[in-house]
């Protein structure tokens, strides 16, 4: 099985939703303007983005691959009982399916009331048997919110492995060492055995190119990312580890999946996502999608533990605790920092 067709079904779902929070993020920011309202309370706007990003990716996938299950993050109940939160997500995600260049016949929804039924098809329990996909329609929200960093995230998952991803980051520059001038918009994505790489979001005639993580073989010489929510992860602990590795540089702070991107593609060398409380469970769609990109590109991904992440009991990582990823030439000297700094800090006591 290459997965061939998988895969680019993926990066057009996630190309189509992104016109979508694109669309969402622009109008936000002129209804702000408009009425001067500080916009950044109202939650409506993402709210609808996610809804209308699950709708659109969840059309095409069940066009494209009936029998599949898929485990999305969201649900239509606050669509149904909110006929004007409804309406302005079903003409968002008919524009969207409609402007889409690609496979155009597939994902099509025929009215408000199917969106609804495409929307809950994202139900799935997860587990370890046969196939399934793993979405988040726009992780990383409060970057979305800020203009900064977020992502669409897609990963098919067979026998509890992700096989294959796409991961959309609008605000990415494309060429990372040239953030001021160049455009922004990538998509990311892998096939297990195949490797990673990089696309345009919106230009469809640049050719992919294949992405690696950097070589770096002393870990005092890497640049070390965490998210930008302090309340997501233990940035403290993480301070230390990187001290106890002897890192200089400062973090780079970035909401979302955009991080596993940044790695995967030699922009950062280690991510570290230490638990702000051991009984708190990592979704499957937070992190399928982005532990396979940094994989193809060099990398390991595990928890705090060194134990690798198992994607195949139910819709969160409930047997793992935080996570770690970094290019495998580091990869042992930061779960030996980690250790180091954590085993004898009762937070960290497993529960
Ligand atoms: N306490 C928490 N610990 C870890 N991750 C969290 C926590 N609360 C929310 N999240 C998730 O962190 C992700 C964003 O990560 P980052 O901080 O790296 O940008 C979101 O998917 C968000 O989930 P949710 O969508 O349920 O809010
Ligand atoms: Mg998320
Ligand atoms: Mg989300
Ligand atoms: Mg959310």
């Amino acid at each position: 099985m290459n997965f061939q067709f998988e895969k680019e079904i993926a990066i057009v779902a996630v190309r189509r939703a992104s016109y979508l929070t694109e669309k969402v993020f622009n109008q936000l920011i002129k209804e702000k303007s408009a009425a001067g309202a500080h916009s950044k309370e109202d939650k409506s706007p993402v709210t609808i983005g996610d809804f209308g990003a699950q709708a659109v990716v969840i059309s095409l996938l069940k066009d494209a691959f009936p029998k599949d299950p898929i485990v999305g993050e969201e649900d239509a109940d606050h669509l149904r009982s909110n006929g004007e939160t409804c309406s302005r997500v079903w003409s968002l995600v008919q524009e969207s399916i409609q402007q889409s260049k690609e496979y155009k016949e597939l994902g099509q929804i025929k009215d408000a009331e199917q969106m609804l039924a495409v929307i809950d098809q994202g139900n799935y329990n997860g587990g370890r048997e046969g196939r399934m996909w793993t979405l988040d329609p726009i992780d990383g929200t409060k970057g979305f919110l800020r203009g900064a960093q977020y992502a669409i995230c897609l990963s098919l998952i067979e026998n509890g492995k992700p096989m294959v991803s796409a991961i959309s980051c609008p605000n990415l520059p494309f060429d990372f060492k040239q953030p001021e001038t160049s455009p922004k918009g990538i998509i990311m994505s892998a096939v297990r055995g195949q490797g990673c790489f990089q696309y345009s979001l919106h230009n469809l005639t640049v050719q992919p190119s294949q992405v690696y993580m950097k070589d770096v073989q002393d870990p005092k010489d890497s640049k070390f990312c965490e998210g930008v929510e302090a309340g997501h992860s233990m940035q403290g602990t993480q301070e230390e580890i990187a001290k106890k590795l002897g890192i200089v540089h400062g973090p780079t702070k970035m909401d979302s999946q955009a991080k596993y991107v940044s790695l995967a593609r030699g922009d950062g060398d280690i991510y570290l996502r230490l638990p702000t409380s051991m009984t708190f469970e990592e979704k499957i769609w937070d992190h399928a999608g982005g532990s396979l990109l940094v994989e193809e590109a060099g990398g390991i991904v595990s928890d705090m533990f060194g134990k690798p992440l198992d994607f195949g009991v139910g819709r969160t990582l409930k047997s793992n605790n935080g996570v770690i990823a970094a290019y495998k030439g580091i990869f042992q000297n930061v779960i030996d920092a980690t250790r180091a700094v954590t085993s004898q800090d009762p937070h960290f006591n497993k529960v």
